[in-house]
């Protein structure tokens, strides 16, 4: 491949490896975009859009976005902030995958159990800009002299192991399920941000004749998301209980009622989110609904 190949291409970051590869992968392929990666490449030409997707480390997507290298890309929304790069770049979606916090831990044994009694102390982590400026209101609240103030050290990894290595008082670094963290001795004592991975777009203006392509490839992502948040609930009931069903099944916009042959009865179909499809099944019932459906969704446009 050569530069040339890449002309009028819109270039699309993807994380090369790590938590959100594997994601972002599924996205792709959901939406269609189509794509054969060669060994050990990091571009790859998108076969049936003018897109070439580039595979680079999820922290470094949001200066080639904000900077303007690349058009559009997925990353964690942390390292957005870490990079400094909020203004330079528009979340378009947040895409409900890749959700962590970022979290102040200490030993559970040890004799730090505060915020500020960590204050002053040796902070070991990977987000040095989110960490020194969480620390930096810390100190200025306790009225910290210069000298007096959280020592913030950077490690490219492995930042749990820091207390352990007498490297560190506390850390600040990603939580997810909290094994990691619990593995290594510690818990948290408070939340700097929450996280989730997004799409990006750069605001460089240069960019504007792609922006249809952008909308239609956030448009697809959208779809890929909400189908995975979204199952089609279908049941009959009567008319008599029609009001009180729809009120547990609203739908997005309304749901589907269509009458049936059986005098006095009606089929409803509401989109319903997945994660609250017990408790609705459970409702449904108390209210009289019968013949319960439940179906995953593939793909749509809301
Ligand atoms: N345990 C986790 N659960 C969910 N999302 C996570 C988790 N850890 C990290 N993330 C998200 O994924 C992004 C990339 O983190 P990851 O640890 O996969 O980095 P990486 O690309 O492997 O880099 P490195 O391993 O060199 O730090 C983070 O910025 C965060 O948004
Ligand atoms: O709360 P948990 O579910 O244990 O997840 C948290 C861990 O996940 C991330 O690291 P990852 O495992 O991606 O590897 P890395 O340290 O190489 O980035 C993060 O840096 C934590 O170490």
């Amino acid at each position: 491949m050569n530069a040339d190949s890449l002309d009028g291409r819109l270039l699309f970051a993807i994380p090369k490896k790590g938590r959100l590869h594997e994601k972002c992968l599924e996205l792709l392929a959901g939406a269609d975009i189509q794509f054969r990666r060669h060994n050990r490449l990091d571009v790859a030409l998108v076969l049936n859009h003018p897109v070439a997707l580039v595979f680079l480390p999820a922290s470094d997507i949001p200066s080639f976005v904000g900077k303007g290298n690349v058009d559009l890309g997925i990353t964690g929304h942390d390292v957005i902030l870490e990079a400094q790069m909020e203004e330079h770049v528009e979340e378009a979606l947040r895409l409900g995958f890749g959700k962590c916090a970022l979290q102040v831990q200490v030993p559970e044994a040890g004799p730090i159990q505060s915020v500020d009694g960590l204050a002053g102390k040796r902070v070991v982590t990977s987000f040095e800009v989110l960490a020194g400026g969480y620390f930096t209101e810390v100190d200025a609240r306790l009225k910290k002299a210069d000298a007096e103030r959280t020592k913030i050290e950077y490690v490219g990894g492995s930042v749990e192991a820091a207390c352990a290595l007498g490297l560190a008082d506390g850390i600040v670094d990603l939580v997810e399920s909290g094994e990691t963290m619990r593995a290594a001795g510690l818990h948290a004592i408070a939340t700097v941000l929450q996280s989730e991975a997004v799409l990006i777009k750069s605001r460089v203006a240069k960019h504007e004749k792609l922006a249809p392509l952008i909308a239609m490839i956030t448009s697809r992502i959208a779809g890929v998301i909400a189908a995975g948040k979204y199952v089609i609930c279908e049941y009959n009931v009567t008319r008599a209980q029609l009001h009180a069903a729809v009120a547990i099944t609203p739908g997005r916009r309304a749901p589907t009622v269509s009458p049936l042959e059986t005098e006095g009865w009606v089929a409803v179909s509401a989109m319903v989110l997945k994660n609250t499809v017990a408790s609705v099944m459970d409702e449904l019932v108390k209210v009289g609904a019968e013949d319960i459906l439940i179906f995953n969704l593939d793909n749509c446009r809301v």
